[in-house]
């Protein structure tokens, strides 16, 4: 966990710069048979022909963006890892979350590393293990931080982004993945 891996000054223009040019998206997904919005918005960017399943939603990706791109590289650089796709999600108010899932997608491979980058708001990440369900712990995820998940975090662990009823900023989170 990297709290300040990008400088205050340089989240601010990242936020602003994604906030504006990410060709942000309102999905669906179904629950018992109806369609629901899901709530956040997302988008999806990565290699041609990538594509990704995800709450249900297949998403193709969008062509890499020069912002987005050189993000990439300053994490696989400091990571040493190699991501070929990106998931965003803009959490507009405290009304939006996402809720438990693990990040276990079988287009992810058997132990994804998954780097997770956020801008703007302060939001809190939670985890909780899917066997022990008393074992649980939170994270503050503030602007410019850079979270890696590895090894067999998603086989064990579940997280979430809850809601709030403190009033926040809009946040923008990243997380890079590899789609094989
Ligand atoms: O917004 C976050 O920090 C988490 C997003 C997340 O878990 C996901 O997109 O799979
Ligand atoms: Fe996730």
């Amino acid at each position: 966990m990297y709290y300040n891996f990008f400088r205050k000054d340089e989240s601010e223009k990242i936020f602003s710069k994604l906030y504006r040019t990410v060709a942000w998206k309102q999905e669906t997904t179904s629950l018992y048979s109806r369609q629901i919005s899901l709530p956040r918005l997302t988008a999806w960017y990565g290699d041609e022909g990538r594509a990704y399943t995800y709450s249900k939603i297949k998403m193709e990706p969008q062509p890499w963006i020069p912002i987005l791109k050189s993000i990439k590289l300053q994490i696989e650089e400091i990571s040493n890892e190699v991501f070929n796709s990106v998931l965003l999600n803009l959490y507009r108010d405290g009304k939006d979350s996402i809720s438990w899932h693990s990040d276990d997608e079988p287009e992810l491979g058997k132990n994804p590393v998954i780097a997770s980058v956020s801008f703007g708001g302060n939001r809190r990440f939670m985890f909780r293990h899917k066997y022990k369900k008393e074992l649980k712990f939170n994270i503050e995820l503030n602007r410019g931080s850079l979270l890696l998940m590895k090894g067999e975090t998603q086989h064990f662990w579940q997280h979430q982004i809850p809601k709030t009823n403190k009033v926040i900023q809009p946040r923008i989170n990243l997380t890079f993945r590899k789609i094989i």
